[in-house]
């Protein structure tokens, strides 16, 4: 062969590989003799699997390369990169930092219809576009016969579009039709374009500025707080800049998202806006829009393929310059960002659970640095690891202190329920501080965080408990299918009537949830006011969330009951009391971030009571009064909370002061995973001695997981934590380079250790700066 001619090219699969795979590639062989360039996809074979993959690097092979051992590309699918370099490097680098496989997190950065080879055919399809343009050489003669209106205006319409085109179903969306279109093309004047958009690349530079719009709505007259914001935000403009936004519930941090927006994209550039979860907050994408009208692209997984291929073609192209997303939404196709902005940036869905286990907020200033631009991470409950971020100056601290409501703050009060008859939840003075808030035809939040009618069943008789028969946990009763459920593994079974124990027809609930709530409430309120229960049973589909949303917007009375779903941002007015059915539910757990949790999902809740012109007032049932976490709810200062919590975590030297990754294992039998994690923690013994870590860094465990056995896998894990982050990567890297077992040296070390597999007797995953550490 001669090497000379053949190129070796780099390629990553989606596949837990660490490093991508080399293919052989003739330029000879291709239409036009073009090597794929960086960012292009390609159809490779890996065991057999033809795969759609992304090229990293091209290169001359040498006499050094063993040609006769590899594999050729099959198919360039495109001329052009396809992701931008800026996103390829983002996923090499979060592939580095969380341990995993730069290839897998190709699933996040393209959409389904780009990288199935079964839909390519389709997607090609799908971005086909129809674009209408100036004729070439259009008469004087021509132009004079131009009969009406309409026709003079389409040809003015093209006349000043950049380009001198127009998208065909743009210009029917104007009103233009066939009539037109025909008239012209016949006179020479216009003339039609098919285009293949996925062999478009992103127009460059300030060639195509986008104006932000002709006028969009003007925002509130922002108060001078928000201005100062705005103002810091704007002055860091096309350099890095990390900002902790930290503002009241209410205090209008979303105005300041959207001022600085206003100002920062008028260049035609772009912008991110990282949501929890979108189909919980239509309200604020509904913002985003009404202030820049056509110019938002929403980008989440609840999108049909097709939705998702076209809105991930738009932000690539720039056509759409503020995008609104989720977390996968970090590795989108940017070229220009100007501001990145992360919503309620304490929120637990910004951390990816599975695979890579990357969490989105910090990644967000990983690219915002990348990218030259601010980055904004606002919350009225910010995290203490950006708190921690702003307190040591890597992070600047802007503030909002007041509401912009009428009314400062909602009264907080308690209702001890330790020795109180409660139904459906509801204690008597819950009750009727609801009837008289009703009355006043105005609207109540009831929130608990368990959904189900009820979290146990018991037998009166004998005491026995329903549970799961795979996992190490209780079966929730739901009432409306008369069934039996694990949360954990979503078993299912018929309710029985009698006891499985000792067949006594004595079986009762124990608690209660939503669906209980619900029951009592719509018993207490009547069958004129409307309950809305909003939890993942009752919420199917994003269009379910928006209807009953809008019903409260509407502004009649109602009662809206549900769990988290319902702490999220939400702005509704007319609500102006609250109740938490069980505070104390949010407060028993041994996680490091459990009182932090705690502490951001009431104040959350509490957030949501007197945004409008009434007073709000919140009620919290608790049979612990005292407990300090409850005072400091009543106190309501948060950041006196997440002073004393950082104090804490300081004195403890746990994170945000140490730097934390868990091992977590599963395996088939308690001895496996006995002996796996033996093996491992030998091994991170053995790291520690062979680099000298010394007192730099702790192994914690193995223990248990809280849920020690999960779907029939029992599970356990390992803390590591160091004082500095270098220390840490030393022993994760040593970690990774350890046999995978004794009798079974890595050979060549490309599979990521651990991975091999959810049914292998025994398998472990690593979780960097996690969130959850049981
Ligand atoms: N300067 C202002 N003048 C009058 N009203 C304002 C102003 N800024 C914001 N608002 C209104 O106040 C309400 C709360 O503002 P916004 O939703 O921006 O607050 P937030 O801090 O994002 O809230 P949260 O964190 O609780 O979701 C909204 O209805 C908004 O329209
Ligand atoms: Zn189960």
């Amino acid at each position: 062969m001669d090497h000379a001619q053949i190129l070796i090219v780099e390629v990553w699969v989606p596949l837990p590989f660490r490093t991508p795979l080399s293919y052989l590639f003739d330029p000879a062989l291709a239409p036009d003799g073009a090597a794929p360039r960086r960012g292009a996809r390609v159809v490779v074979s890996v065991n057999n699997r033809r795969l759609v993959g992304i090229v990293d690097r091209t290169s001359q092979a040498t006499a050094q390369n063993d040609c006769s051992r590899l594999r050729p590309v099959e198919t360039v699918l495109d001329t052009i990169p396809l992701l931008a370099e800026q996103t390829l490097d983002l996923m090499l680098w979060t592939a580095r930092y969380y341990c995993s496989a730069a290839g897998e997190l190709l699933q996040l950065a393209l959409p389904p219809a780009l990288r199935t080879s079964s839909r390519l055919q389709q997607s090609r399809e799908w971005l086909t576009v129809r674009y209408w343009r100036l004729g070439r050489a259009p008469t004087e003669e021509a132009s004079g016969q131009l009969q009406g209106r309409k026709q003079r205006e389409l040809l003015t319409a093209l006349q000043t579009a950049p380009a001198h085109q127009i998208e065909h179903g743009h210009l029917r969306s104007l009103g233009f039709g066939k009539a037109q279109f025909t008239a012209l093309e016949t006179a020479g004047l216009i003339e039609e374009v098919i285009m293949d958009e996925l062999a478009m690349e992103a127009a460059k530079g300030e060639e195509e500025p986008q104006a932000a719009s002709d006028g969009p709505p003007a925002g509130h007259t922002l108060n001078n707080e928000q201005k100062a914001t705005v103002e810091a935000i704007v002055s860091s403009d096309g350099k890095f800049a990390a900002f902790l936004l930290d503002g009241l519930t209410g205090s209008g941090k979303t105005e300041v998202y959207l001022a600085a927006l206003d100002r920062l994209i008028a260049e035609g550039r772009q912008a991110l806006i990282l949501v929890p979860e979108i189909s919980l907050t239509p309200q604020l994408t509904a913002r985003f829009e009404k202030r820049f009208p056509g110019l938002v692209c929403v980008y989440h997984s609840g999108l049909t393929d097709k939705q998702r291929l076209l809105a991930w073609n738009d932000i690539r192209l720039k056509k759409k310059p503020v995008v609104v997303g989720t977390r996968s939404a970090i590795f989108l196709s940017f070229t220009q960002l100007a501001l990145v902005v992360v919503d309620e940036e304490h929120d637990s869905s910004f951390k990816q659970q599975d695979n890579c286990r990357f969490n989105a907020r910090d990644l967000a200033v990983v690219r915002a640095s990348n990218q030259s631009c601010p980055v904004v991470l606002g919350s009225a409950t910010p995290s203490l690891e950006s708190l921690q971020n702003a307190e040591s100056g890597r992070y600047q601290l802007l503030r909002l202190r007041h509401r912009t409501a009428a009314f400062a703050r909602p009264q907080i009060e308690l209702v001890n329920i330790r020795s109180r008859k409660l139904t459906g939840g509801l204690s008597d003075p819950a009750a009727r501080a609801i009837l008289d808030t009703l009355q006043a035809r105005r609207q109540v939040l009831v929130f608990l965080n368990r959904r189900g009618y009820a979290p146990a069943l018991f037998c009166q008789s004998c005491g026995w408990i329903a549970g799961c028969s795979r996992c190490d946990s209780r079966m929730t009763l739901h009432r409306h299918d008369a069934s039996l459920r694990c949360h954990h593994c979503d078993l299912r079974l018929r309710l029985p009537t009698n006891c499985p124990e000792c067949t006594s027809g004595s079986l009762v609930p124990l608690g209660s949830g939503t669906e209980h709530a619900e029951e009592a409430l719509q018993a207490l309120v009547g069958d004129d006011i409307p309950v809305i229960r909003v939890d993942r049973d009752t919420i199917g589909s994003t269009s379910a969330l928006h209807d009953k949303l809008e019903l409260v917007k509407a502004g009649e009375p109602c009662v809206l009951l549900g769990t988290q779903m319902l702490a999220k941002g939400h702005d509704f007015p007319d609500l102006t009391l609250a109740v938490i059915l069980d505070a104390d539910g949010a407060l028993f757990s041994g996680d490091l971030r459990a009182s932090e949790r705690a502490m951001q999902l009431l104040t959350q809740v509490c957030g949501r009571v007197g945004r409008g012109e009434h007073a709000g007032r919140v009620l919290v049932q608790t049979r612990l009064p005292s407990h300090p976490l409850i005072a400091q709810l009543l106190a309501q200062d948060y950041r006196q909370f997440a002073l004393n919590e950082l104090e804490l975590r300081r004195q403890l030297a746990m994170p945000p002061y140490s730097s934390m990754a868990v091992i977590r294992a599963e395996a088939a039998s308690e001895a496996h995973l006995q002996q796996g994690l033996a093996l491992l923690a030998s091994q991170l013994k053995t790291v520690m001695t062979q680099q000298h870590l010394g007192d730099g860094v702790t192994v914690h465990g193995p223990f248990p997981a809280v849920l020690a056995r999960k779907k029939n896998r029992h599970h356990g894990l390992l803390w590591l934590i160091a004082s500095k982050r270098a220390t840490l990567r030393s022993l994760i890297t040593g970690l990774m380079s350890q046999p995978a077992s004794p009798d079974r040296p890595r050979s060549r070390a490309l599979q990521l250790p651990g991975r091999t597999g959810r049914h292998q007797p025994f398998s472990w995953s690593l979780d960097i700066d996690p969130y959850e550490t049981l």
